[in-house]
């Protein structure tokens, strides 16, 4: 079973975890060390009261940084704070002495003996009454730095501990009186100095860096072999799943993502300066993965987790059911100030904070992202995204034992319970077999699998570039639909002309929207149709369009400006540019057509108009990119459309007439905007000649039968078709007043509706309005404005 051989690969590496701590102490003899600092000589130790006070007239308020910023607030952390340019560190025996203490470090933080220390002066620090620094976390202010080393100067003083913290667990460090103490913790630790509660506490800080100084090709140790199958085994068994709903898989995972216990910045991730346990614990999968075969990196993932949680007994006040916001000190509160914590209504039981007393019931959902990794040579690194799936991730320390970085609770909100939601950030080394290493990274680096496939196309491996391209079709469907990839489209569409296998050519341009076409891909496109037919030139449109009729956004309108440059462009390239151009303009007049059907069906006049309006631009941009025979096609059908779909044509002539040149010459766009303009000429001069309403016809179209078969629909159609009824008093039952009401409206008539509440059933009483004749009137001045211009201006003219 896959999961026992993660289990027990969690289990092979848990020993590792006494091999190292996440912080450390050594005392030294106060005369190993000579101090000088400019502007008060040199430190005699024990530090007295007198030296110390002359060291804060040399200092300054300390500052700390957050973010980008550096700040100054003794809230969070209150001590002066000398230069490291005006330290100077000396004594017969100092470098010895702090090689000693640096090479103990170095084995009690479980770093690697391949591994050497070097301690850089950071500040010198004095903490006199009630100065402190809060819980923190040190940056890491270069590459090699691990940690940080604090030397404790000897003085009397009581308070100013250093605590520091990982994983759970702390540890609190008191200096000595008489001798120096070294304390060093890893920069990934948490840690805080307490109060000073009498005298003068005197630190000199330093910042850890670690270097490699032999390379690493002893044996870390423990049961290699063992390791090495557990790998085997999870690269050849099919990958479980999390909930056995579903097919159970059949292949076996991608990878295996082990996720180890310090937390690194994208800098700090090396092999050489892993911390504590997980050095050991890389070194080891690192060698069982050059036994078993597989490749290894380290990576940075994200994880987060939703758990069931519920507040600590302590939480619930005396009526033993009600819990409160932290701060609220409301007497007559009973728990609003959780449903309510800013004061406002409505706002969310949901809260950030933390929670790390909060009992954990089950796990309810858990993510992890790998948001970089290094690569397999050990260059460098780059950014990624990839999820990972539950078969593949495996731990020897749970998420939950470590200190989430966030941490967000929501009280019982109905359909959940109440839930916990914890982020960590954590490093991992991440595992797969070698000879399905281009598949591995490819999931994560689409780019760069593009571009090692064209790397053995230029290098004439076709072969090759074959195999390794087909490996790429579980996931590549993932890729390519946001806005992010369509940059990369160029390169997938030239390594599909490459590879001359239609199915692989096909699935690799597949994932793209067809938004990602430009003009500047015609040459390729059309190439590519060249080489593999006019059926696979459709089916990769038809991808690429996607469901006609399904949601597309606003990008598709502004897409098709671009859409007869492309198609031009397109004829004029070498292969078979028409096999694209046809079936994308195709594409484009189905959906455009679908739209100007649910336009038309709109019965509320301003609503339809302008939807129809908006459908001008991209209509008259389609019959620009036509063919003759589309172009015909789209002509017959809009002839065929009733008059309401000049709403459409005229905005759409309007729209060809503002870029004249964006028709080729001799295109068939030419025509059938001639023959289009026509047919709009010919269907507003009958408008124009149409009688004017005389002052006394009230008639209106009826607004026909709903469908149910309904009593009432054909009463309002005789009332609507009356020319002289202008009222209609109408008992009806509250259902029925309904329906008649959403009949009017749906239709957009021009007519009120309001209901007598008098007597049993109401009366709705249905009153035409002045619409009647405006509308029309309005309608007639539109349609002499429309044939004004279209025998001014429209195409018809200018072709002469
Ligand atoms: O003074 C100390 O012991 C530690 C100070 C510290 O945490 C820092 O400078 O970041
Ligand atoms: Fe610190």
């Amino acid at each position: 079973m896959a999961y026992a051989a993660r289990k027990r690969l969690a289990e092979l590496l848990e020993d590792a975890e006494r091999e190292g701590d996440f912080s450390t102490r050594a005392e030294v003899p106060a005369d190993a060390l000579r101090i000088r600092v400019d502007g008060v000589g040199e430190l005699p130790l024990p530090l007295r009261a007198p030296v110390a006070r002359k060291l804060i007239t040399q200092a300054r308020q300390a500052r700390f940084g957050r973010g980008a910023e550096t700040l100054s607030d003794t809230g969070v952390r209150d001590t002066w704070e000398i230069t490291p340019d005006r330290i100077t560190l000396s004594g017969p025996d100092w470098d010895r002495a702090l090689g000693d203490v640096l090479d103990g470090v170095r084995h009690a933080l479980g770093l690697p003996p391949t591994t050497a220390l070097r301690a850089e002066p950071h500040a010198l620090l004095v903490y006199g009454k009630g100065q402190f620094f809060l819980p923190h976390q040190d940056s890491e202010k270069d590459d090699s730095m691990v940690g940080t080393l604090v030397v404790s100067l000897p003085s009397h003083h009581s308070g100013g501990e250093l605590v520091v913290e990982h994983a759970g667990r702390s540890v609190t460090h008191r200096a000595s009186r008489h001798q120096l103490t070294f304390v060093a913790f890893y920069a990934d630790c948490r840690h805080e100095v307490r109060p000073v509660t009498s005298g003068y506490r005197v630190t000199l800080t330093m910042n850890l860096l670690a270097e490699r100084v032999r390379p690493t090709d002893e044996d870390a140790g423990g049961p290699l072999a063992d390791l090495a199958h557990c790998l085997t085994e999870h690269f050849t068994a099919p990958a479980e799943q999390q909930y056995s709903y579903g097919p159970p898989e059949t292949t076996p995972p991608n990878r295996l993502v082990y996720l180890l216990d310090h937390e690194y910045t994208q800098r700090g991730l090396d092999w050489d300066r892993l911390k504590g346990a997980d050095a050991t614990r890389a070194a080891r999968l690192r060698q069982a993965a050059g036994q078993a075969g597989c490749e290894a990196v380290l990576a940075l993932a994200e994880v987060q987790e939703t758990w069931d949680a519920v507040p600590p007994y302590e939480h619930y006040d005396h009526y033993g059911e009600v819990e409160h916001f932290d701060d609220c000190e409301d007497d007559e509160c009973e728990g609003e100030c959780l449903l309510d914590p800013d004061g406002e209504p409505g706002a969310e039981r949901r809260r950030s904070g933390d929670f790390s007393d909060y009992e954990l019931n089950d796990l309810i959902e858990d993510e992890i992202n790998l948001g970089w990794w290094t690569r397999p040579d050990g260059t460098g690194g780059e950014r990624i995204s990839l999820p990972v799936a539950y078969a593949e991730v495996c731990a020897t320390t749970e998420n939950k034992d470590l200190t989430p970085y966030r941490s967000e609770y929501e009280g019982y909100m109905g359909n959940y319970g109440n839930t916990l939601d914890r982020w960590y950030r954590r490093a991992a080394v991440v595992l797969w077999p070698r000879q399905r290493s281009f598949a591995a990274r490819a999931q994560a680096d689409s780019e760069g699998a593009l571009r090692e496939l064209q790397g053995h196309l230029d290098a004439g491996a076709l072969d090759q570039a074959l195999t390794l391209a087909r490996s790429l079709a579980p996931f590549w469907g993932q890729y390519g639909s946001g806005e992010a990839t369509a940059p990369h489209f160029a390169d997938a569409l030239r390594v599909a002309v490459g590879l001359g296998e239609a199915d692989t050519a096909a699935m690799l341009v597949a994932p793209f929207r067809v938004e990602a076409l430009a003009e500047e891909h015609a040459p390729d496109l059309a190439r590519a149709a060249g080489r593999y037919g006019r059926a696979w030139a459709r089916g990769a449109v038809g991808g690429w369009y996607g469901t006609v009729g399904a949601y597309t956004s606003a990008d598709r309108t502004a897409w098709l400006e671009s859409l007869p440059a492309l198609c031009t462009a397109l004829r004029a390239a070498d292969g078979d540019g028409e096999a694209v151009a046809t079936p994308l303009v195709e594409s484009a007049w189905q959906a455009t057509r679908q739209q100007l059907a649910n336009w038309l069906g709109v019965g509320r006049e301003k609503e339809r108009q302008a939807g129809l309006a908006r459908l001008g631009a991209p209509l008259a941009h389609i019959l620009q990119a036509a063919d003759s025979g589309t172009a015909d096609t789209i002509v017959t059908t809009l002839r065929g459309l009733p008059d309401t779909a000049l709403e459409c044509l005229i905005p759409a002539l309007r729209a060809a007439g503002r870029q004249p040149r964006a028709i080729p010459e001799g295109a068939p766009a030419i025509g059938a905007f001639q023959a289009l303009a026509g047919h709009c000429e010919e269907r507003l001069t009958r408008v124009v000649a149409r009688p004017v309403r005389a002052a006394d016809d009230w008639s209106l179209s009826p607004a026909g039968a709903c469908g149910s078969g309904c009593d009432l629909c054909p009463d309002l159609d005789a009332f609507l078709s009356s020319r002289s009824r202008k009222v209609l008093e109408w008992p009806l039952a509250q259902a029925r007043r309904q329906h008649i009401h959403s009949r009017i409206d749906l239709a957009g008539l021009p007519v009120s509706h309001t209901t007598r509440r008098q007597g049993r059933p109401y009366t709705l009483v249905l009153t035409k309005t002045d619409a009647v004749f405006s509308r029309e009137r309005e309608a007639r001045v539109r349609a002499e404005t429309d044939l004004a211009w279209l025998r001014e201006n429209g195409p018809a003219r200018q072709s002469g």
